[in-house]
């Protein structure tokens, strides 16, 4: 099977062009398919519940071998579980699952990120100019250590959530981003695998069923136990993401400074009915946060064989990407993409295979994202006390570039004159 012509290689472009590149190149191809090159590979982008499907099936996509070297230096690490296939993948998934889905497991997070956002919000009180995006990745960073067994260094969150925020900062990146990155991984899996080691030898005692506990005892789908590097690679992938949910926290902040009609409606229902952490219109208010600010540009795997998609041919080897952004903004799914409307979620139940910013399918049999009811419920209780606190908001950059991925509000959302009772 072979391409019609030969295609010059986008990685450039996609570089200087962020989450802009595959919906723009989506918007002017006749079909839902863009044939690119990647990396010198042969790239194909698909989006749509439909290709969701398709993408998802492990017959169709696999994904060993699929991620560059800079994304697994970064981001994920090396022998994470995105990067597995088949009975390894579900094996070590379903370890990720146990931790992650579990009611009470998520409440107890919760707790722990609630209780250091209050004890964090008394000290902003005091302070001059609180950057919302730093000090909210301090704040997960200590709630997520406290709940997993990782112990919160001496020196306080600060230099921990720093290094959890560089590494996913840097995956897309050349330059000084990305070397932070990568050092910030080599610096946290060092000492995370030597905190796997000391609690294997008896010398670090953690708690039972904490994921620190659960790791160290995991035993692969051949039997064997984790090597304490990869062990301290899926440590990681708990941390560093939960971490990230400070990201949607700053462009949660950003959308109730838009249209601030929606911090009465969180706060008035959180009063309504005695819930903290936010109801039915709360969980509205975050899935908008998370299908209309960018975050995760695309996923992307390899043609396990020749495919074809709605009769288009894709060769054997292909990279074959879901443009997860595209997809959130696409008109076809959703009235007015560009639109910052809660109320949608409200009318309709969220289909499994459209609303797709952490990943499509089931988690279970997929690579979809475990940590998904993880970051609603954060992210709901965290946007019901970001519309209870009072601030004022001084004049900062705050536009959010597409050409940077992954972006933010420039200024990372500052505010001055805190007052954690509504003043
Ligand atoms: C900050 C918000 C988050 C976003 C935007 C996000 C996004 C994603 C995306 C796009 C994927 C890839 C799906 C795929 O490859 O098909 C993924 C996978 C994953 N996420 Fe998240 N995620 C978030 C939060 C979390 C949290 C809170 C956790 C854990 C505490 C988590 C743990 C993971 C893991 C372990 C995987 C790999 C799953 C696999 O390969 O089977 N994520 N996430």
């Amino acid at each position: 099977m072979s391409l019609p012509r030969p295609i010059a290689d986008s990685t450039p472009s996609l570089l200087a062009r962020g989450y802009g590149w595959l919906p723009d190149r989506m918007r002017r191809a006749a079909v839902p398919l863009v044939r690119a090159r990647l990396l010198g590979r042969r790239a194909v982008a698909l989006r749509g519940p439909d290709a969701v499907r398709f993408v998802y099936d492990e017959r169709n996509v696999r994904r060993h071998g699929a991620l560059p070297e800079p994304v697994r230096s970064t981001l994920f690490g090396h022998g994470a579980v995105h990067t597995l296939d088949g009975e390894a993948h579900r094996v070590r998934k379903a370890m990720f699952l146990s931790l992650l889905t579990s009611r009470e497991g998520i409440g107890d997070l919760v707790g722990h990120a609630t209780g250091a956002w209050d004890a964090a919000a008394a000290r902003w009180a005091g302070q001059g100019r609180v950057v919302l995006f730093d000090s909210a990745a301090e704040v997960l960073t200590e709630a997520v250590c406290r709940w997993s067994g990782v112990p919160l260094p001496a020196s306080g969150a600060g230099p921990l959530s720093r290094d959890l925020v560089a590494m996913v900062d840097g995956f897309a990146t050349v330059g000084p981003r990305h070397w932070r990155a990568r050092a910030a991984r080599r610096r946290r899996e060092r000492w995370l695998a030597r905190l796997v080691e000391e609690v294997r030898d008896g010398s670090a005692a953690v708690p039972e069923g904490s994921v620190v506990d659960v790791v160290a005892r995991h035993r692969d789908a051949d039997g064997e136990p984790l090597d304490s590097r990869t062990a301290a690679v899926e440590i990681l992938n708990v941390l560093r993401p939960t971490v990230a949910v400070c990201w949607f926290v700053a462009f949660a902040a950003h959308a109730l400074h838009r249209w601030p009609e929606h911090r009465d409606r969180l706060v008035e229902e959180a009063r309504r009915e005695d819930r903290e952490t936010g109801g039915a219109y709360a969980e509205a208010f975050v899935h908008e946060v998370r299908r209309f600010y960018p975050f995760a540009p695309f996923i992307g795997g390899l043609a396990v064989r020749d495919l074809s998609w709605r009769g288009r041919p894709i060769p054997a080897g292909a990279l074959v990407l879901l443009d997860i952004h595209g997809q959130n903004h696409d008109a076809g799914l959703w009235d007015e993409p560009y639109s910052f409307v809660p109320e949608r979620f409200l009318d309709r139940p969220v289909e499994r295979d459209e609303l797709i910013p952490q990943g499509g399918g089931d988690p279970a049999a997929g690579h979809r994202c475990p940590g998904e009811d993880v970051t609603i419920a954060l992210l709901r209780a965290l946007s019901v006390r970001l519309a209870r606190l009072a601030y004022e908001v001084p004049e900062q950059d705050l536009r959010i570039p597409l050409r940077r991925v992954p972006t933010r509000p420039r200024s990372g959302f500052a505010v001055t004159d805190v007052r954690p009772h509504g003043g």
